[in-house]
C-alpha cells in the first residue's frame, strides 16, 4: 500500500483518483508545520504541496520512502529539486492547469491598478464619496511589456491585445515567429523597459532574473509606467521598487508575490498606489481542481513505475517528441528486464540501438527506459526515469546508444545487448499494431512472442525429444504453457526456444531442464 500526504489545502476534490486506487493510502493535512513535515515524511510514498510547503534537503533527507514530490501548480521554487533529484525522487508540476487563472489574475491587478479600484473601494466603504482623487487612465492604446511569454505570458498577450494594447514582449528562449504569430513584437529587454507604460512579469524565479527589476532598470524606464508581478518574488527588487514609486517614477505597482512569503508587513503596503493580493494567481476553483487532479494521476503513474510526463527532473522531452517515442516506452522498460535476466552476474555493458522509423528521434529517454528495466531485476532501490543514468554510472554499468534508420524487417526495432561476466545477451523488439511490445529476435534467433508475465529462455541443439521432455517437466508442477517458440539458424545447429507460462516454474524444475541432454541452460524471466 502506498501512502500518499497531501498538504497546503490541495483541492480533495482533484484527489478522487488517489482516494478510488486500490494501493494508496491518501493523507490530507492542510496545515502542517515544518517540523510535523519533518516527524511525518518516513512514513510517506509521495507528497503533494503547493507553494506553501518548503521541502528542503533536511526534509527529503528524512524521507527514506519518497518516490515523488507532486507541485499541485507550476512554480517549485518550494522544493530543492537538486536533493530531490540526488535521492532519486521525482518532482513533477502541474504545468497549465493554473495558467487562465493566473492570467486573468493578472489583467484584474492591471485593471485594478489602472483605475484605482482597490482604493477607491476602501474609500467609499470608510464613508467617503471621492471621486476626484481616482482619476485612471485607460489601457487601450497603452503599451504592455510582458517579461516572459511561456503560458501565462501568452495568455496575457491576448487578452491585453484583446483590449486594444499594444504588446511588446521579451524572452530570450522563445522563437520570435511563435510570438509574432500572436500579433506581439518581440523586443530586447532594455527595449521594452523603455517603450512600456505597463510591465508584466512571468518568467519562473532564477539566478539569471533574480531582481531583474532593479534600480538601474527602473531607471531606463518611462516616467509614470506600471509594474505588475504575478510570476514570483524575488524578480523585483522591492527596496528599489519602493524608492522608485516614492519618487514617482513609478506611477504604480500590482503586486501578488514577494521574496518573503506570507508576509504581512512591508513598506510597500503603506503605498496607496500599490495593489497586493496574497498569491492569489492561482486560487480559483478550476485551477486548483484542474492542478490537483494531474498532480494526482501523476503521482499514482509514478508510484506505479510509470513515466511522469510533467517531471520537472527528468530531462526534458519536446511534446511532439513525446508523441512518438511514448508508445515505445514500455517495450524499452520491458526489453531491458527481459535481457537482464536471461544472463548470470554484475552487467557491465548495455548497448541500446534503435532501426526504422524510431531511429530519427531523440531517443535518450528510451534508453533511459532500458536502463530502469535493466537496474530494476538486481536492485532493492527504486530505480526510475529520475536516477537511472545516475545509478548505472555508479555501478559502473557502461551503456551506449547507437541510431540506424535502415530496418529491413519492422518499422522500427529496438535492440538491447548486455554483457556479463558470465556472457551476453541481444535481445530485439517491436510494438505490434503500434502499441503490443513483442521480444522477435534473441541472439539473432527469431522468435515473436509478447513481452509479458512468465518466459522460460532455453538455448539448446535443435534435435528431437528436447521439447517434449521440458514440456513434460513443466506439466508435471500442474503449470499450464501458453505459447512456445523455438528459433534455429540451421536445421541441427544451437536453437533458442522461447515458452510462456501461466505461472513461475520452481528452482528445481529449471535445474531438472537444464539436466536434459542438449540443453545449454535455462533461465526464468518475470515481467
Ligand atoms: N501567482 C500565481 O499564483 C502563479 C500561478 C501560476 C504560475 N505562476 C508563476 O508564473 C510564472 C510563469 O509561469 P508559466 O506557466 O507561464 O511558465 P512558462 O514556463 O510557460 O513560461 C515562462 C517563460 O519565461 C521565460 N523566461 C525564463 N527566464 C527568462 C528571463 N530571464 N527573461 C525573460 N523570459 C524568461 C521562458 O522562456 C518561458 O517562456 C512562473 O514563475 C510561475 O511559477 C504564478
Ligand atoms: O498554489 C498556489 O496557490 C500558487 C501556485 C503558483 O504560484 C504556481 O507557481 O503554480
Amino acid at each position: 500500500m502506498y501512502k500518499v500526504l497531501a498538504t497546503d489545502g490541495v483541492a480533495p476534490e482533484g484527489l478522487a483518483v488517489l482516494q478510488n486506487a486500490p494501493d494508496v493510502e491518501l493523507d490530507i493535512r492542510p496545515k502542517l508545520s515544518p517540523e510535523e513535515l519533518l516527524a511525518v515524511i518516513p512514513d510517506y510514498d509521495a507528497l503533494i504541496v503547493r507553494s506553501a510547503t518548503k521541502v528542503t534537503a533536511a526534509v527529503l533527507e528524512r524521507a527514506a520512502k519518497l518516490k515523488i514530490i507532486g507541485r499541485a501548480g507550476v512554480g517549485v521554487d518550494n522544493i530543492d529539486v537538486r536533493a530531490a533529484t540526488a535521492r532519486g525522487i521525482i518532482v513533477a508540476n502541474a504545468p497549465g492547469g493554473n495558467t487562465i487563472a493566473a492570467a486573468e489574475h493578472t489583467m484584474g491587478m492591471m485593471l485594478a491598478l489602472a483605475r484605482n479600484i482597490p482604493e477607491a473601494n476602501a474609500r467609499l466603504k470608510a464613508g467617503v464619496w471621492d471621486k476626484k482623487s481616482f482619476v485612471g487612465v485607460e489601457l487601450r492604446h497603452k503599451v504592455l511589456g510582458v517579461i516572459g511569454i511561456g503560458r501565462i505570458g501568452s495568455e496575457v498577450a491576448k487578452r491585453a491585445l484583446a483590449m486594444e494594447m499594444e504588446v511588446i514582449a521579451y524572452d530570450p528562449y522563445i522563437p520570435a515567429e511563435r510570438v509574432e504569430e500572436l500579433g506581439v513584437r518581440m523586443v530586447s529587454l532594455d527595449a521594452l523597459l523603455r517603450q512600456a507604460d505597463f510591465i508584466t512579469i512571468h518568467t519562473p524565479l532564477s539566478k539569471e532574473n533574480y531582481h531583474l527589476l532593479n534600480k538601474e532598470a527602473f531607471e531606463k524606464m518611462k516616467p509614470g509606467v506600471r509594474i505588475i508581478n504575478c510570476a514570483r518574488g524575488g524578480i523585483v527588487d522591492e527596496a528599489a521598487l519602493y524608492a522608485a514609486l516614492k519618487e514617482g517614477k513609478v506611477a504604480g505597482a500590482a503586486l501578488d508575490v514577494f521574496e518573503q512569503e506570507p508576509v504581512t508587513d512591508s513598506p510597500l503596503f503603506s503605498l496607496p498606489n500599490v495593489v497586493v493580493t496574497p498569491h492569489l494567481g492561482a486560487s480559483t476553483v478550476e485551477a486548483q481542481l484542474g492542478v490537483a487532479k494531474v498532480i494526482a494521476e501523476e503521482i499514482l503513474v509514478a508510484l506505479r513505475g510509470g513515466f511522469v510526463r510533467n517531471a520537472v527532473n527528468v530531462p526534458f522531452v519536446r511534446p511532439e517528441v513525446l508523441a512518438e517515442i511514448g508508445p515505445f516506452i514500455g517495450l524499452a522498460e520491458k526489453l531491458g528486464r527481459f535481457a537482464a535476466q536471461l544472463v548470470s552476474g554484475r552487467i557491465g555493458l548495455v548497448e541500446v540501438s534503435f532501426s526504422g522509423e524510431i531511429a530519427q528521434y531523440d531517443v535518450s529517454l528510451l534508453t533511459t527506459a532500458v536502463l530502469k528495466g535493466v537496474l530494476s531485476i538486481a536492485l532493492q532501490e527504486a530505480v526510475n526515469f529520475v536516477n537511472a543514468n545516475e545509478v548505472a554510472k555508479k555501478r559502473g554499468i557502461r551503456v551506449t546508444e547507437t541510431r540506424r534508420g535502415e530496418e529491413e524487417d519492422y518499422v522500427s526495432l529496438i535492440t538491447v545487448r548486455v554483457v556479463a561476466p558470465e556472457g551476453e545477451r541481444t535481445v530485439a523488439g517491436t510494438l505490434q499494431r503500434g502499441k503490443e511490445p513483442r521480444v522477435v529476435a534473441i541472439d539473432g534467433y527469431r522468435v515473436d512472442t509478447p513481452l509479458e508475465g512468465h518466459m522460460l529462455f532455453i538455448p539448446h541443439m535443435d534435435r528431437p525429444r528436447i521439447i517434449g521432455r521440458v514440456g513434460n517437466l513443466i506439466g508435471a508442477q500442474d503449470i499450464n504453457i501458453a505459447a512456445m517458440q523455438v528459433g534455429r539458424k540451421v536445421i541441427g545447429g544451437p536453437a533458442v526456444m522461447l515458452l510462456a507460462v501461466d505461472s513461475p516454474v520452481p528452482e528445481e524444475t529449471l535445474t531438472e531442464i537444464a539436466k536434459v541432454d542438449g540443453i545449454m541452460g535455462v533461465k526464468m524471466v518475470s515481467l
